[in-house]
Formats: C-alpha cells, sequence, structure tokens
C-alpha cells in the first residue's frame, strides 16, 4: 500500500520552513569584491559629504555683499587674487571687492559666499594685476554646494542586509570602506539522484536523459546569493544515497537534493530521512509543480529534497529555498516580490491546488502584464528558459481569463518581499 501524504497549504509549508531561517554570519571582503554581496552593517555616514563648502561650478569665488550694485549697464569690478582647482585651498583670505578663480570641485575660500559661474563674468589684465567683472547681483549662498547637503555624519545611507550595487560601491568608497563587512554566502550542497541522469558532455542512450537540475539549482543558488557546491549525482541506491548524503552535510549551511522524493519504487529520500534521523517538516503540500517538495530538518539543519521535475524542482527553490538564504543574507525581505499583472491569456485548467505557473512580466502601456511561457506541466524544462515570474494561481478556482488580474512573484528582483 502507497504511503498516504497529506498535503498543506503553500504558506504553512513555508512557514514551518522558515522556523529554521537564521541570519548568517560575517565575513570582511575587500572594496573590490563587495559588488554582488549583501552588507553585514548598516552603511552610515562616518563624515559630511560634501566634507566642505565647495564650488559646482569653474568660476570666481565672491563676497556676495559686493555684487549688489552690479547691473546689466553697472558692472562691478573685482581683482582676482589667486587661482585654485580642485584639490586645492586658497592661501589668502579675500577683502572687499576681491575673488578667487576657482574651479569646480575647490573648497569655497574663507569669506566668500557665492559663486560666478565663469560664462557670467568677464577676465582682463591691468596694470599686470588681474580683474574679472560681472553685471548682476550675487545672493549668499549660490552656486554653493554646502557641507553636509549630500549626507550628514552619522547618517544611515544603506541598511544593513542591502545587495551592494555599484551606488552602494560608490558610498562605500565615500566613506572609506577599503574592507567591506558583508554575509558570507550560504553554502548549499547539491546532489541530482537519479540512475537515468548522464552528465552534461555525455551522448544520449536509451531511457536516459540529461542532468539539468543541478545546474539549475546552482544557477538559482547564485542568484539568490548563496555558494553552489556541487557533489554530484547519485544512482537510485539507497545505500549509495545515505552514505553520500551523510557525508556532505557536515560540509555545508543547507543540503539540496533532487529525484526521489515521491513514492515510486527507486525514491528513496523518504527512506534516508528516516535513517539520518531527520524530522520531516512536510512531504506533501498543495501546490502544481512541486507537489511533493519534501523539507527535512536535522539539528536545526535545512535539507531540502526537491522534486526530479524540472519545473517543480525550480518552483521548490525559489519558494522554500531562496527565502532561508536571503535570512542568512540579513535581508529584512527574503520572499520573491510581489506584484500583480493583467493575464495575456486564458488559462481555463482548474486545479484543487495553487498553481504556480512559469511567466514572462513585462511592462506594457505602463502596466505589468504577465504571460505563461510554454507549457505548464512540471516535467518541462524548455519554459523556463523564458521565465521571469511566477503566477500564482489559487486552488479551487476554475481557472483564468484573459484580462484578469492576476498575482505574480517576481524572480529576477533584487528588492524582495517581506511576506
Ligand atoms: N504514483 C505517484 N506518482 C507520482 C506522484 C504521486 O504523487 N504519485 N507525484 C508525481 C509528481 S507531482 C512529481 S513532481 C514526480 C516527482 O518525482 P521525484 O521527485 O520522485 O523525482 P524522480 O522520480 O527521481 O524523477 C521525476 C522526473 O524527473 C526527471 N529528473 C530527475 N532528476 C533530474 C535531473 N537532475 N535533471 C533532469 N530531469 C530529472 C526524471 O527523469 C523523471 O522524469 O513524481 C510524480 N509521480
Ligand atoms: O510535485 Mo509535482 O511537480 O506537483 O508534478
Ligand atoms: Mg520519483
Amino acid at each position: 500500500m502507497v504511503e498516504k501524504r497529506n498535503p498543506i497549504p503553500v504558506t504553512e509549508a513555508i512557514e514551518r520552513v522558515m522556523k529554521y531561517a537564521r541570519e548568517g554570519e560575517v565575513e570582511t571582503v575587500r572594496l573590490e569584491e563587495a559588488y554582488g554581496r549583501y552588507l553585514a552593517e548598516d552603511l552610515r555616514a562616518d563624515h559630511d559629504v560634501p566634507p566642505f563648502d565647495r564650488s559646482p561650478y569653474d568660476g570666481f569665488a565672491i563676497r556676495a555683499a559686493d555684487s549688489a550694485q552690479a547691473k546689466l549697464d553697472h558692472p562691478v569690478e573685482f581683482e582676482v587674487i589667486e587661482t585654485i582647482g580642485a584639490g586645492q585651498v586658497a592661501a589668502k583670505t579675500v577683502q572687499p571687492f576681491q575673488a578667487v578663480r576657482i574651479m569646480t570641485g575647490a573648497q569655497i575660500p574663507d569669506g566668500c559666499d557665492a559663486v560666478v559661474m565663469l560664462e557670467l563674468a568677464k577676465q582682463y589684465e591691468r596694470d599686470g594685476k588681474t580683474y574679472m567683472s560681472i553685471k548682476r547681483p550675487f545672493q549668499p549662498g549660490d552656486n554653493i554646494s554646502f557641507q553636509g547637503e549630500d549626507a550628514k555624519k552619522g547618517d544611515v545611507l544603506v541598511p544593513k542586509g542591502t545587495f551592494i550595487n555599484p551606488g552602494v560601491q560608490a558610498l562605500l568608497a565615500t566613506f572609506g570602506y577599503a574592507e567591506v563587512k558583508v554575509a558570507r554566502k550560504p553554502r548549499i550542497g547539491i546532489f541530482a539522484t537519479g540512475s537515468e541522469l548522464l552528465d552534461v558532455a555525455e551522448p544520449l542512450i536509451p531511457g536516459k536523459i540529461r542532468n539539468s537540475n543541478a545546474y539549475m539549482i546552482q544557477a538559482q543558488a547564485i542568484r539568490s546569493g548563496a555558494e553552489p557546491v556541487y557533489f554530484g549525482k547519485l544512482a537510485d541506491d539507497i545505500d549509495i544515497c545515505f552514505a553520500a548524503i551523510q557525508k556532505a552535510l557536515p560540509q555545508v549551511d543547507f543540503l539540496i537534493t533532487t529525484g526521489g522524493v515521491s513514492v515510486g519504487d527507486y525514491d528513496y529520500l523518504p527512506a534516508i530521512y528516516e535513517r539520518l534521523g531527520a524530522e520531516v517538516l512536510f512531504n506533501k503540500v498543495a501546490m502544481r509543480p512541486g507537489s511533493v517538495t519534501t523539507v527535512a530538518q536535522l539539528d536545526g539543519k535545512l535539507l531540502f529534497g526537491l522534486s526530479g521535475n524540472p519545473s517543480a524542482c525550480y518552483v521548490g527553490y525559489e519558494l522554500f529555498v531562496r527565502p532561508v538564504v536571503r535570512t542568512r543574507l540579513f535581508s529584512p525581505k527574503p520572499y520573491l516580490r510581489k506584484a500583480t499583472a493583467t493575464l495575456m491569456a486564458d488559462f481555463p485548467k482548474p486545479n484543487p491546488f495553487t498553481r504556480f505557473v512559469r511567466s514572462y512580466v513585462t511592462v506594457e502601456n505602463g502596466q505589468l502584464t504577465a504571460a505563461p511561457v510554454g507549457m505548464d506541466k512540471s516535467n518541462i524544462v524548455t519554459s523556463l528558459a523564458k521565465a521571469n515570474a511566477l503566477m500564482v494561481l489559487p486552488g479551487g478556482t476554475r481557472g483564468f481569463a484573459k484580462g484578469d488580474t492576476v498575482d505574480v512573484w517576481l524572480l529576477e528582483d533584487e528588492e524582495g518581499s517581506d511576506i
């Protein structure tokens, strides 16, 4: 008699897994290596930016009060006493009707409170001295980029858990983070199980297929911020699988197997969990694909028994593995980002289970649209290449029609969601 499994709702399955989610460890990397990692501490401004009042233009720094009488028919003349470029500091202090020729980025000289752009001044020589004149008045503060206008000392500019993008790199450099504290990438061990599996380079022979799950999962692990550790493929042999899994477990933070979780004669994962003494959190989820997804824990370490069917395996990773990875990376939003979109094709299939339809989401006329990509079966691999979202069609419905508003979970988004 085949074991009867009890499907639990998707949200409950995710909750059961997330009970074992915890924040990860911190490691330090050089700034050059920080791109693509996740901040392990808040990025705080340790000084004002800019650190001093500076000129946003090439021009002349003046005392604004001296320019009060300047008009089109009444130019006011200033003696130019010095020239400074970015990185230089004026040596002299301006007296009334004196100016400093100043370049973009240079510190505003003491006493000056406005900058006249080069284009608005006329410069000339007389009696061996340099002068410039202007034909309009300036107010104090005109054309000054003020100390702290970009960031104030002490501000949290980027919170812990944020993905380090090129802009965050710029901030890290601005505040002198030659070394950056980032989340250590959780190590995810991966086994593909199945006696039918061929290596990528092997030619096809009758009854066998190439192992695509292992490579797909490695890429999904990297996309989610983890470090995949691929241990290879295993034949459907309980002793071989048990020994390999037992040996691999201590080396990783999580362990993923693909295949062998259903009720078939060679589906050994349920027996292996039992032999390991692992607690099975669930072995049936009310979803499609991926209904047989099984998750177990051993001393708090999660073992993900993802389905062998490629689409089911893919969805299993995104729903159950990604959020625990993101939690390790300190993300306050570990789940896939959620949105709503207009369905672009009829989807008449009824289903008692929640469906995760591999879909392509794009923007048309400012609105998100979602279209299923290819055949909606769990053993399909080709549709995965085009999917950038999972369309979530709740169970118990009679199908959906073109034009309906549907929920979509975005696969390529860095932002994430807190629910
Ligand atoms: N009597 C029942 N049969 C099945 C049930 C069920 O409830 N009762 N569930 C079905 C569902 S749903 C799924 S999904 C699959 C799950 O199967 P397993 O997780 O046990 O995986 P396998 O049996 O090992 O393989 C299934 C399928 O996937 C192919 N596969 C496996 N590994 C890979 C890989 N690394 N790369 C590419 N393709 C892979 C394998 O060749 C099989 O075709 O069970 C249903 N059956
Ligand atoms: O586990 Mo299956 O993917 O529902 O066909
Ligand atoms: Mg099977």
